[in-house]
C-alpha cells in the first residue's frame, strides 16, 4: 500500500531568521523544508547545515538550467552543502539532465546518501493561455507535456519529476511507482491560490500518488504556522 506523501514546507522569506524562527516551530511536524531562490541568496549554504542540525531533510530549490558544463559543476557543489533534494529544468534537455547526475556523483561524500535530483517539467503556475509556442492549447495539451517530460527524465536517468498534482496521476500511471513525483501548487479548498494556476488538494494529490506535497505561503503566511501546517496534514493521513 503506498504510504502518505511527505510535507514540504517552503521557507519563502527574505531573511535566515525568519527561516529559522519557523523551522524551530516545525521541528517534529514535517519532516522536510524547502530553501528556494529568495532565501539562499540572503542566506547562504550555512542555512543549508543549520537546518540539517535541527533535523529537517533539506530540498535545495534553485532549478538550475544552463549548458551542461555549468549544471554539472552546480549539483556537485549542491551536493557538497548536503541537500537532500535539488531541482534542475527538464526543458534543459537530454545533455543538461545528465551532467546533472555527473555533479552529484563527483559531489559525493565517502557515505552520502545521494541527494535525489529532481526535473521540474511545467511550472505550475503556467495555464493553457501561457504557452506562447502554442497559443491555442488546451489544459490536455499541458498535461501531454508534462507526461513526456516526465518520460524523459525517467529515461535520462533522474529520480523524479516536480509536476502540479493534476498530472500525478497519469504520470504515474506512464512512469511507474517508483519515480519520485513532487507537487508544489497545493492549496485546501477554500484557500487562496495566489499566482499559481494548476492547483490541487492535498487530498487529490495524495490520492493519485503524489510523494512529496510542497506547501508556501498558506503555511507561512498564516497567523498560526504550525496549525495551518496540522490542517495540510490533518487531509493526507
Ligand atoms: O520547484 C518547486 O518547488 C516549484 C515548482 C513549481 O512548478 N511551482 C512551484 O510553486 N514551486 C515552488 O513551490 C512553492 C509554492 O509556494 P506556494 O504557492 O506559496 O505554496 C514555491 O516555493 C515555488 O518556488
Amino acid at each position: 500500500m503506498k504510504t502518505s506523501p511527505a510535507l514540504v514546507v517552503a521557507l519563502d522569506f527574505p531573511e535566515t531568521a525568519q527561516a529559522l524562527s519557523l523551522a524551530s516551530r516545525l521541528q517534529g511536524v514535517v519532516p522536510w523544508v524547502k530553501v528556494g531562490l529568495e532565501l539562499y541568496l540572503s542566506a547562504g549554504r550555512e542555512l543549508i547545515a543549520r537546518l540539517k542540525d535541527m533535523g529537517f531533510k533539506v530540498f535545495l530549490d534553485l532549478k538550475f538550467m544552463d549548458i551542461p558544463n555549468t549544471v554539472q559543476a552546480a549539483t556537485a557543489q549542491a551536493t557538497r552543502m548536503g541537500a537532500d533534494m535539488l531541482t534542475i529544468h527538464a526543458l534543459g534537455g537530454r545533455a543538461m539532465c545528465e551532467a546533472a547526475a555527473a555533479g552529484r556523483d563527483q559531489g559525493l561524500a565517502p557515505g552520502q546518501t545521494p541527494p535525489s535530483i529532481l526535473a521540474v517539467t511545467l511550472l505550475t503556475s503556467l495555464g493553457p493561455k501561457d504557452l506562447a509556442w502554442n497559443p491555442g492549447a488546451t489544459d490536455e495539451d499541458l498535461r501531454d507535456l508534462t507526461v513526456h517530460l516526465a518520460r524523459s527524465s525517467q529515461n535520462w536517468k533522474l529520480d523524479g519529476v516536480v509536476c502540479s498534482g493534476r498530472e500525478v496521476r497519469v504520470i504515474r500511471q506512464a512512469c511507474g511507482a517508483y519515480f519520485q513525483l513532487l507537487t508544489p501548487g497545493i492549496r485546501l479548498p477554500d484557500a487562496d491560490s495566489g499566482d499559481q494556476s494548476r492547483v490541487c488538494t492535498p487530498a487529490q494529490a495524495a490520492l493519485d500518488g503524489s510523494d512529496y506535497l510542497v506547501v508556501g505561503r498558506p503555511i507561512t503566511r498564516s497567523d498560526n504556522p504550525v496549525q495551518a501546517a496540522r490542517d495540510y496534514l490533518k487531509t493526507i493521513t
